[in-house]
């Protein structure tokens, strides 16, 4: 990428895009043009046609997408659908119409099929039936990745698809509903020893980020006890302890977002759709798998995180809420091959969000 190009971002303020955006920058980037989501709504066809139109980017990061972990994606399955295939469908095809050099279209490893060998090669997309919780989500990614794909074989395009695995990092969603495991249990550990504390400062301060109307400074400490029963921490006499959804069993691999900006803009740089277009005429592998090669337990994360937090009361599974994957590891070597790599191992990671969120 020639460093006074016009590159797009889309989705700048979530946890990939502000990763980007930070990587690009760092890198002397610095023609980058942005909108917020009330900005410029990417569901709308009109205004993603005019804003091409305006603006016309040599390249485009496509981070802007309907994200959520699993309860949100199997209780919001229409919006998951809807609003990513509108998304992508309007972001590729005006980058086709308005001459876009390179644009990467980031996708998901839920793309492979639930019960995939493992680790998940890129070739193993479309051979089964997808995991149920986030099938709708996935299949819009699917379509993505397709759309990507037959634009360049038709039309000469250069747009290439990732397959990250679970990230996480600085600007990601802490809600405890709608957020991702990793982000999830930071929360919920943090807000467990503040209760072990008697910290009833920082739960406020805490707490008080939530939709509006579930706490206010009046709030009594019963009340809030209420709210934080209701999210998986309760207290009894002796003890504290952290709800942890499904068995613990499943395995999950996870990645720092900044690494996974390093690994969208090594992209970017040196790789084309000639070099992994594959010479087999039933393509299923012209994506790339992100990820470190490593994963563990979801009872391990807990363990690791409840350490590092400094948490000393007990962790509890909840098998009412679903597992979701078993497992999800990732093949990199396509992307290891090139040279690329992650930096940054999981419990430094966690380390350095969990003082992130304290700071925020
Ligand atoms: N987080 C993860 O673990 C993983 C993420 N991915 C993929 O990486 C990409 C980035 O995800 P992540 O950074 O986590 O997501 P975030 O939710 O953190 O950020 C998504 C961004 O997209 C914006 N956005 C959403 N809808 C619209 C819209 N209709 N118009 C304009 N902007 C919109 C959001 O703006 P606003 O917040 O204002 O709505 C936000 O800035 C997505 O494609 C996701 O599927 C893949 C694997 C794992
Ligand atoms: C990135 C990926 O994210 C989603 O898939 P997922 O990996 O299953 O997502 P998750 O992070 O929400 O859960 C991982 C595991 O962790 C368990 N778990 C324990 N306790 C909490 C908890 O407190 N919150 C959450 N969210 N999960 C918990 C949870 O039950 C599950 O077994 C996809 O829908 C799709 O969007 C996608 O591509």
């Amino acid at each position: 990428m020639d460093k006074n190009a016009k590159i797009y971002v889309a989705g700048h303020r979530g946890l990939v895009g502000s990763a980007i955006l930070k990587g690009l920058k760092e890198k002397g980037y610095d023609n980058i043009v942005l909108r917020t989501h009330k900005e410029l709504d990417l569901t709308d066809p009109a205004k993603v046609t005019a804003f091409f139109e305006e603006e016309k980017p040599a390249y485009v990061f496509l981070a802007a997408a309907k994200v959520g972990g699993i309860v949100a994606n199997n209780t919001y399955r229409a919006d998951f659908i809807y609003q990513n295939l509108m998304i992508q469908n309007n972001v590729i095809h005006q980058s086709y119409r308005s001459g876009v050099q390179k644009l990467l279209f980031l996708g998901s490893t839920c793309i492979y099929p639930k019960n995939a060998p493992q680790p998940l090669k890129e070739k193993y997309l479309l051979t089964d039936t997808l995991e149920y919780t986030n099938e709708p989500y996935a299949i819009a990614k699917i379509a993505g990745i397709k759309m990507c794909e037959s634009y360049n074989i038709q039309y000469g395009t250069n747009f290439m698809s990732v397959m990250p695995t679970n990230l996480y990092g600085p600007n990601d969603n802490f809600d405890l509903e709608k957020s991702h495991v990793l982000p999830a249990l930071i929360r919920k550990m943090t807000l467990a020893k503040a209760l072990e504390n008697n910290d009833w400062e920082l739960i406020r301060k805490d707490l008080d980020k939530l939709p509006i109307g579930k706490i206010s400074g009046s709030n009594s400490e019963a009340e809030i006890l209420n709210i934080l029963k209701s999210f998986g921490i309760s207290k009894t006499n002796t003890k504290v302890q952290v709800e942890v959804w499904g068995t613990g069993k499943p395995r999950r691999e996870f990645l720092w977002s900044e690494d996974m900006a390093d690994a969208c803009i090594f992209i970017m740089e040196r790789l084309n759709f000639d070099d992994v277009k594959p010479s087999s005429t039933e393509i299923r592998n012209t994506h790339i798998n992100i990820g470190t090669g490593k994963d563990i337990t979801i009872q391990e994360l807990a363990m690791l995180i409840k350490n590092i937090v400094g948490f000393q009361g007990e962790i509890y599974f909840d098998r009412s809420k679903p597992d979701g994957t078993m497992r999800k590891l990732v093949d990199v070597t396509k992307l290891t091959s090139l040279g690329w790599q992650a930096q940054v191992a999981l419990e430094e990671g966690i380390r350095k969000i969990y003082s992130w969120y304290l700071g925020h």
